[in-house]
């Protein structure tokens, strides 16, 4: 019998610009639980990224499951749970919907409930509030998604992009929360209807990988970005000067206060380089596409 497994999840992009609450990017950066089955919960925390509290009863992660295994009647056997995190807290880099994701597969290991992906999708969408995030940390690649008033996703997962991405992550934390409090609680009807258009251009864009029109739709969001935009530190220089260098296009990442930009694998290192020149108080971090969502590696007790 087992007992004990990694639990590797990635972080995401959400929005891609006008793609709002809808459209998710998994990343190649990861947040992983190494968990060990033992009398009592444990939580212990490596590394920078990762809440400076530990308290098990207050621990995002243990809520979440002990929720999802009281909807399914199963009580979890107590761990410990050593976790790290390459996902930086409170930047628009999906940090709360990869501990959420995990969490529910904690749940599905130690309450041994079987979870379909569709229900992985469903409850880490509802938990988040919208499937953006949720529904690329489970899947990886990039995920295309609705979710009914019930709470059921529609998925459309899209695996390769032939691109490179890079984050500018500044200082500062931005609590998704917070950057949703500016939105405003209605649109008119013809700016709504503009905003959507620029949405639609997006999605098909991504669907025929014309990575020109996905940077021209990527900074031509209407829903968020130009109520948010003040929140973010350099968010004009970093768009002029990430267009200069070559990318195809650049938004804000999730909630924000990260900035992305797609750019042509072709200028990565020079990108790269004239970037963190400009932007010297920012971490500028090349990443790429996660290939996989949620992986679970099992450990067999040799004992
Ligand atoms: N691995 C984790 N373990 C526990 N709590 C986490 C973890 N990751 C994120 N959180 C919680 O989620 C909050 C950040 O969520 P949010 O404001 O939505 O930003 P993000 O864009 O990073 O998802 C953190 O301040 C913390 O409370
Ligand atoms: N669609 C959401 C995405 C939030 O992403 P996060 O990574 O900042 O949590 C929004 O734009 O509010």
């Amino acid at each position: 019998m087992s007992n004990s497994w990694q639990i590797k999840v990635p972080g995401s992009t959400a929005n891609l610009g006008p793609g709002f609450d809808s459209i998710g990017l998994g990343l190649s950066l990861y947040l992983t639980l190494e968990v060990t089955l033992q009398n009592e919960w444990e939580f212990v925390h490596i590394g920078d990224n990762v809440p400076s509290d530990t308290t098990v009863e207050k621990h995002l992660i243990y809520k979440i499951a002990q929720q999802v295994g009281k909807q399914y009647n199963a009580s979890l056997r107590p761990c410990k749970v050593e976790m790290k995190s390459e996902l930086p807290l409170a930047r628009g880099l999906g940090s709360s919907a990869a501990a959420i994701v995990a969490a529910i597969e904690l749940a599905n290991i130690l309450g041994e409930l079987n979870l379909s992906t569709q229900d992985k999708l469903n409850i880490s969408s509802q938990i988040e509030g919208h499937p953006d995030n949720a529904t690329a940390s489970v899947l990886g690649g990039l995920t295309i998604s609705s979710m009914d008033e019930q709470g059921n996703v529609d998925t459309l997962h899209i695996q390769e992009m032939d691109a490179a991405f890079v984050v500018f992550i500044p200082n500062v934390e931005l609590k998704t929360s917070d950057s949703r409090g500016v939105l405003p609680s209605q649109l008119e009807r013809g700016y709504a209807v503009r905003a959507s258009a620029n949405a639609n251009m997006l999605a098909a864009s991504l669907i025929a990988k014309d990575y020109v029109r996905i940077g021209r739709y990527m900074e031509a969001d209407l829903f968020h970005e130009p109520f948010r935009a003040e929140l973010i530190p350099n968010y004009n220089e970093i768009h002029e000067a990430a267009k200069l260098a070559g990318a195809y296009g650049t938004a804000l990442s999730g909630a924000g206060p990260t900035l992305i930009s797609i750019i042509p694998l072709s200028i990565q290192g020079q990108f790269i380089e004239a970037m963190k020149k400009q932007f010297p108080t920012h971490q500028i971090v090349l990443t790429t596409g996660a290939s996989a969502g949620i992986q679970v590696t099992t450990y067999s007790n040799s004992n």
